[in-house]
C-alpha cells in the first residue's frame, strides 16, 4: 500500500512544486524552447538568446531587413480586450477580428452611450437625419429619418436599435465584409467569435471554464460572475491571468488524460501531476516574471512612508481575485497553480511586459470611404451618416483594445533608439503582433522596441521606466537628451 502523505508533506510538496513552476529557465532551455518555437512558426529571421543575468534574454537578427519591413508577426498565447472597450469595439473574442457590420459596430457604440447615459456628442442642434434613404428599409426609423425637425439625440435608440437588427442598412456597407457573429459554445453572452473555429479553440484552451452559460464546465458559477465583476471593479489584468490559469490547467488534464489513454499506468503519482503541469506551464514559464505588488513602480503622489500599504493593499487585491477564481475553477491535484505566488507573478508578467493589444476599426475606413466618395454620391450618403459620425463624437473609430502575451514579443527589450517597432498593416486585421524595421537592421544586430514614447524628455523616460524595473542605458539616455 501506498503510505498517505501528512499535511506537513502535503504542504512541502505544495511550496516545492510552486518553486519549480517560478524557477527561471537556464539558458540552454531558453535557446531549445524559443528555437523549436520559431522553427514551429517558421520564423527564419530572428532568434531568441540569453544575454545576461541582469537583463535576461533577448530577440536578435539573422539576417538583414531593410526600412519598413516585416521582422515578426505572431499570435498570442493568450490575450483579453479591455472590459471597457467592449462596447466600443465588437470583435472576435479568441483573434480580436472585428465582426458582425458596420451597422452592427456603430449601433452597439450609439447603443451603450446610451446606456451608460452619456451624452452622445451632437454638433449644436443641427444632428437631424436627413431625409429618407432608399439605404433605410426600417419604417420606425425611416418615421425617424422622415421627420422634419427631428435632432439625433431625440433619435438615437430607434436608430441605433434599427442598426443592431438590421433594418437600417447604411450606404455601401455591402463594400466592407465581417465575419459573421458565433456565440459562444457554452450559451453565455459575454463572448462572441468570427468562426466556430475561433469559438472551439478558445472553448478548448481557456473558455470552458471561464464561461459563466448554462454549458460551463466551471465548478462555482456564483464565484466565476463574482471573480468577473471584482477584476472589472478593480484591474481587468485579472481575466487575463484568468486565462493563463486556466488554459494551464486544461492542458495538464489534457496530457493526463492522453498519458491514461495511451496505456494504463499502474502507478500515478503526485510527481506525474507535476511533470504534467510543468509541461503545460511552460509556455508562461519563458515569460519574464516579478510579483506584482512588489514591482510595480510606486504612484508619483505616494511618498516612501506609503509604500508599505501600497504593496499590500495590491497583494490584498490579488489575494481576493485569486480567492474568487479558487472557488470558480480550483483542481486539487494542480494546487500549486492557484498559489498566491504563482499568480502574483502571472500578473506581473502582464504588467511588465507592456504587450498592448490593438487592432484598428474598420469604421473608420468605412467613413474615410464615404469622405472621399464623388460629390453627388458624397453628400446623398452623408445624409445618413454625417449625424451618425456627430452623434459617435472623437472616438467614432475606437480601435480594439486589450493585453495579450505574445511568445516572441515579449522578449523584446527596451532601447530609447529603438530599431523596430509595434505596426498594424492595412491587412493586419485581427489581435496579432505585427512589427517592422525602422530602419535598416544588420544581421546580428539585437532588435528592439521602446516601451515608452521615446520621444519623451530623459527625465519622463527615466520615471515611466521605472515600472519597469531598470534604468534605459541606451546612448541617447547616456547623453541624457
Ligand atoms: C519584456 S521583458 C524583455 C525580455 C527580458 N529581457 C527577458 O529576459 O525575458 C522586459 C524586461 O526586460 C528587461 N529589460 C528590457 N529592456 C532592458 C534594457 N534596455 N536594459 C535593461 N533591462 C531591460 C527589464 O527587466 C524588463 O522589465
Amino acid at each position: 500500500m501506498t503510505p498517505v502523505p501528512g499535511h506537513e508533506a502535503i504542504d512541502e510538496m505544495h511550496a516545492v512544486t510552486v518553486a519549480r513552476l517560478l524557477v527561471e529557465p537556464t539558458p540552454e532551455t531558453t535557446r531549445v524552447y524559443y528555437a523549436k518555437l520559431l522553427e514551429a512558426q517558421n520564423h527564419s529571421g530572428v532568434v531568441v538568446r540569453y544575454i545576461d543575468s541582469s537583463i535576461g534574454k533577448g530577440v536578435f537578427a539573422t539576417k538583414n531587413y531593410d526600412v519598413d519591413e516585416l521582422v515578426l508577426k505572431e499570435h498570442m498565447l493568450v490575450g483579453a480586450q479591455h472590459s471597457q472597450n467592449k462596447a466600443d469595439a465588437f470583435v472576435c473574442s479568441f483573434c480580436f477580428r472585428f465582426i458582425g457590420s458596420i451597422e452592427l459596430q456603430i449601433g452597439r457604440r450609439l447603443l451603450s452611450a446610451e446606456n451608460e447615459g452619456r451624452e452622445l456628442s451632437v454638433e449644436g442642434k443641427e444632428g437631424y437625419l436627413g431625409p429618407t434613404s432608399s439605404c433605410c428599409h426600417d419604417s420606425k426609423a425611416a418615421k425617424c429619418l422622415e421627420k422634419d425637425g427631428e435632432y439625433i439625440r431625440g433619435l438615437s435608440s430607434d436608430a441605433a436599435e434599427a442598426l443592431l437588427n438590421s433594418s437600417l442598412r447604411l450606404p455601401f456597407t455591402e463594400l466592407f465584409t465581417f465575419s459573421p457573429v458565433i456565440s459562444c459554445m457554452g450559451g453565455c453572452e459575454d463572448e462572441f467569435y468570427c468562426s466556430e473555429v475561433c469559438a472551439k479553440a478558445a472553448w478548448d484552451s481557456h473558455h470552458s471554464l471561464l464561461c459563466t452559460g448554462p454549458g460551463s464546465l466551471c465548478k462555482d458559477k456564483d464565484s466565476l460572475v463574482k471573480f468577473i465583476d471584482h477584476a472589472n471593479e478593480s484591474n481587468d489584468i485579472f481575466l487575463v491571468a484568468a486565462k493563463v490559469v486556466s488554459s494551464t490547467l486544461l492542458k495538464a488534464l489534457k496530457l493526463k488524460q492522453a498519458e491514461f489513454s495511451s496505456h494504463l499506468p499502474t502507478t500515478y503519482s503526485a510527481e506525474d501531476s507535476t511533470r504534467e503541469l510543468l509541461q503545460a506551464w511552460q509556455p508562461f514559464s519563458m515569460g519574464f516574471k516579478r510579483l506584482w505588488w512588489n514591482s510595480v513602480a510606486l504612484p508619483p503622489d505616494l511618498g516612501p512612508n506609503d509604500e508599505v500599504d501600497f504593496r499590500n493593499q495590491l497583494k490584498e487585491l490579488a489575494s481576493q481575485s485569486l480567492k474568487l477564481l479558487k472557488g470558480a475553477i480550483f483542481h486539487a491535484e494542480y494546487a500549486a497553480l492557484f498559489s498566491l505566488q504563482v499568480y502574483g507573478h502571472i500578473i506581473g508578467m502582464f504588467e511588465l511586459n507592456n504587450l498592448d493589444l490593438v487592432v484598428a476599426s474598420p469604421v473608420e475606413d468605412y467613413f474615410i470611404y464615404i469622405d472621399e466618395l464623388p460629390m453627388v454620391q458624397k453628400m446623398e450618403a452623408e445624409t445618413i451618416t454625417r449625424p451618425l459620425l456627430d452623434a459617435l463624437g472623437d472616438d467614432y473609430n475606437t480601435p480594439c483594445q486589450g493585453t495579450a502575451f505574445f511568445p516572441i514579443q515579449s522578449c523584446l527589450n527596451h532601447s530609447c533608439l529603438p530599431n523596430m517597432k509595434a505596426f498594424k498593416r492595412d491587412e493586419d486585421t485581427d489581435g496579432q503582433a505585427v512589427l517592422l524595421a525602422t530602419r535598416q537592421i544588420q544581421v546580428g544586430e539585437e532588435l528592439t522596441i521602446s516601451y515608452i514614447d521615446e520621444d519623451a524628455s530623459w527625465e519622463e523616460r527615466k520615471a515611466m521606466l521605472e515600472d519597469y524595473g531598470f534604468l534605459c542605458d541606451c546612448q541617447k539616455c547616456a547623453e541624457k537628451s
